[in-house]
């Protein structure tokens, strides 16, 4: 079967990597189906630490090719926090809600024009046998002064995607997948992914 293996636990990131891969015939996994991968700690100083870690470690124990997601938003008024805490930023129980109370709250006197801010995506894709790579992807924004739309997940409410002129909570989720970094950076994964699934013998169904 085709299939692609992505070492999450995050849901709102799965729902948009199945929605990309379905697309182009493959199924996705996530770790929520490999109970035996092991919950790593994401000790990284960068995005770039933090997916190799993920992947490679999943991939050492799955004995497969792996791919996961670091991502994360970069406030400009806020020296770029949250980064790669923007998980856990307003405590470890990683609550969205509580995320975006804590950054709206830090910015409340921040002007609409100081406002600028950018989400980050880097992808690493272990192969076993076949070292790691990684691909990164960004797209700018502004973070509102409140939530706007329903979609998506995390910071989405709260930020304002400056090339769709609305907020990410606001795009269809097909919308999001054409501008977003998890997108970008998959874009430029696809290449990478495409020879070495052919190898496997997979076909990859372009869209
Ligand atoms: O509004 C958002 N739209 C997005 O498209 C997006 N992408 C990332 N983020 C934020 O950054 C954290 C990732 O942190 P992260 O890469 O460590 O993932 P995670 O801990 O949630 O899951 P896992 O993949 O590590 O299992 C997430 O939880 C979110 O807060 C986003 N917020
Ligand atoms: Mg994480």
């Amino acid at each position: 079967m085709n299939e692609v293996i992505i070492a999450t636990k995050n849901k709102g990131k799965a729902k948009e990597f199945e929605r990309i891969f379905n697309a182009r015939g493959f199924d996705v996994k996530t770790l929520l189906d490999y109970p035996e991968a092991p919950d790593i700690e994401e000790t990284g100083a960068t995005f770039e630490e933090n997916a190799i870690l993920k992947a490679e470690s999943a991939s050492d124990r799955l004995g497969k090719m792996v791919i996961a997601d670091d991502s994360g938003l970069e406030v400009d008024a806020l020296g770029g926090r949250p980064g790669i805490y923007s998980a856990r930023y307003a405590g470890t129980e990683k609550n969205d809600d509580a995320n975006i109370d804590k950054v709206l709250d830090e910015l409340k006197d921040v002007p609409a024009a100081e406002r600028t801010a950018r989400f980050r995506c880097v992808l690493a894709v272990s192969i076993p046998g076949g070292g790691t790579q990684t691909f990164s992807g960004s797209c700018e924004g502004r973070i509102l002064p409140e939530r706007r739309g329903t979609n998506g997940f995390g910071y989405d409410p709260v930020f304002y995607a400056d090339e769709m002129n609305r907020s990410m909570a606001e795009l269809e989720p097909a919308e999001k997948n054409k501008i977003s970094h998890r997108a970008r950076a998959l874009e430029k994964l696809e290449q990478t992914l495409l020879t070495s699934l052919e190898k496997d013998g997979h076909q990859w169904a372009k869209s």
